[in-house]
């Protein structure tokens, strides 16, 4: 077996050799599914995972746009559609700096299984732009994302490809793009999901990534007969994912000891409460400013400069920031404290060191493509919506998602139980991911 997945991955490696986030996605996916797929005879010989490796369509674009200064810059967009066995591309638009092909194929790759694993009918899509926000004004983010909207409108539709928000782009970017999409098409559909709640927004959508990661790993921890209340926790972001799971840890009784940015991490030993997290909420996403100014009105916490969070001794860590951002020393560290569970609020989070060692520690490990599956749930429930032309309340989207989420669990659950009655919850999400995407695209012939 070791030698078949080898021979797989050499095959990937030929043709994506420059592409390490995206070789590293498909690793992982890989050593469980291609042993799942030897076991049974209708999936063996067809080349599926192959076929699943070779995004579907690539685009790349020029995106020229005019600056406060007058003047011209350019940066790249892309738009990966990389499955629609199942549904229509869906999956989020990053607009970062270190933004590249490789990071948004893995992005795309890992949108297929966890659209899979919703239950709802999406395919996995996933694009972007190496525009870096940070320091822009409104006017020029606006300028960017008509620029940016003006080429990918004749890709995307709400039957074809229906994008939304990721690292760098929240509603204010959603709303900039969706006013241009509606301009050129001159239609209004739910083409881009994460909009207004006055404009075909849903309810719950903007905390939905995460109150679903809690909600996944409260799942995880009463099959252990656990639970958030009383227990410590660490959380590195301070976006959209780790504000929202950061409010329900909180309200299910926990204490947040930490938030970060890409400058370092705060340490609040009192526990970050529901007034300090709305003070961290206006710092974030009203004055655009960084986490260390926390301190100007909290001074009795710590800032620590260049640093991830994760040597604080905490009961339960919620990594909630970015891709690689926890390594295989800082995994040692968190068992050696302590903690009991790591449920990856962000898109591949864990460096497979660290994965190894929370699988060595025998710890509650739950990888992205379940753990935050959550917020392109809510956004194929933003879809049916559209497509209902009604608007469903709070309260009937978050029991929705807590059931989806609770599905998925179930899932991994299904297909990731070992001989010893451990659950392997990377193994279960892959395979129960693959199966659906599968079964479709075997239905559907080669095409
Ligand atoms: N927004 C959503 O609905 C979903 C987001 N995700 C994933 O969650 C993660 C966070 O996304 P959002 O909160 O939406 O983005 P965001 O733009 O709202 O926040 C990103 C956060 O990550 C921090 N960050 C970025 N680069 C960093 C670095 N190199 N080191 C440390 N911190 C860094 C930023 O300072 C910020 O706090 C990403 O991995 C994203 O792909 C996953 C599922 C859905
Ligand atoms: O809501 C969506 O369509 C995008 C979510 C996303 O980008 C993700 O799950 O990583």
């Amino acid at each position: 077996m070791k030698e078949k997945i080898e021979a797989f991955l050499d095959l990937v490696k030929e043709r994506n050799g420059h592409e390490p986030e995206f070789l590293q996605a498909v690793k992982e996916v890989a050593e469980t599914v291609i042993p799942y797929i030897a076991e049974n005879e209708i999936y063996n010989g067809k080349n599926i995972l192959l076929r699943m490796v070779e995004p579907e369509r690539l685009i790349s674009f020029r995106v020229s746009w005019v600056d406060d200064t007058g003047e011209i810059q350019v940066n790249r967009g892309y738009r990966i559609q990389m499955n629609s066995a199942i549904g229509p591309y869906k999956g989020g638009l990053r607009f970062h700096p270190t933004v590249n092909a490789s990071i948004l194929k893995f992005l795309a790759f890992e949108q297929v299984f966890k659209n899979s694993l919703t239950t709802l009918p999406m395919g996995g899509g996933k694009g972007g732009s190496d525009f870096d926000p940070k320091g822009k004004s409104d006017n020029e983010i606006m300028r960017f994302c008509h620029a940016f909207m003006t080429e990918l409108f004749r890709h995307i539709g709400h039957n074809t490809d229906v994008p939304a928000g990721d690292i760098g782009v929240g509603a204010r970017e959603i709303g900039f793009m969706f006013g241009m999409y509606k301009k050129l098409n001159n239609t209004f559909t739910g083409v881009l999901t994460g909009k207004g709640a006055s404009w075909g927004g849903s309810l719950i959508r903007p905390e939905a990534t995460g109150y679903g990661n809690v909600y996944f790993a409260q799942n995880m921890l009463q099959r252990k007969g656990d639970s958030f209340d009383g227990k410590t926790v660490a959380i590195s972001g301070s976006g959209n994912v780790a504000q929202y799971a950061a409010e329900k840890a909180i309200e299910l009784g926990a204490k947040v000891l930490t938030l970060s940015d890409s400058s370092g991490y705060i340490y609040d030993e009192a526990g970050i409460d529901s007034e300090k997290l709305k003070h961290v909420m206006y710092i974030k996403n009203d004055k655009r400013g960084r986490i260390s100014e926390y301190l100007e009105t909290y001074p009795e916490a710590k800032y620590v400069a260049g640093e991830r969070p994760w040597s604080v001794k905490c009961d339960i860590a919620l990594p909630c920031a970015t891709q690689n951002e926890l390594n295989g020393e800082e995994a040692k560290q968190l068992i050696d404290n302590g903690c009991i569970c790591v449920s990856e609020g962000a898109n591949m989070p864990s460096t497979p060191e660290a994965i190894h060692e929370f699988q060595k520690g025998k710890i509650l490990f739950a990888p992205g493509k379940a753990s935050n599956a959550g917020g392109v749930a809510t956004s194929g429930l933003e879809m049916s919506q559209n497509s209902l032309r009604l608007s469903w309340s709070r309260e009937e989207v978050d029991s929705r998602l807590k059931d989806i989420m609770k599905d998925i669990h179930d899932s991994c659950v299904e297909y990731g139980t070992n001989e010893d009655g451990t659950i392997d919850y990377i193994k279960g999400a892959n395979i129960a991911g693959f199966v659906k995407v599968a079964d479709a695209m075997l239905a559907q012939g080669v095409i």
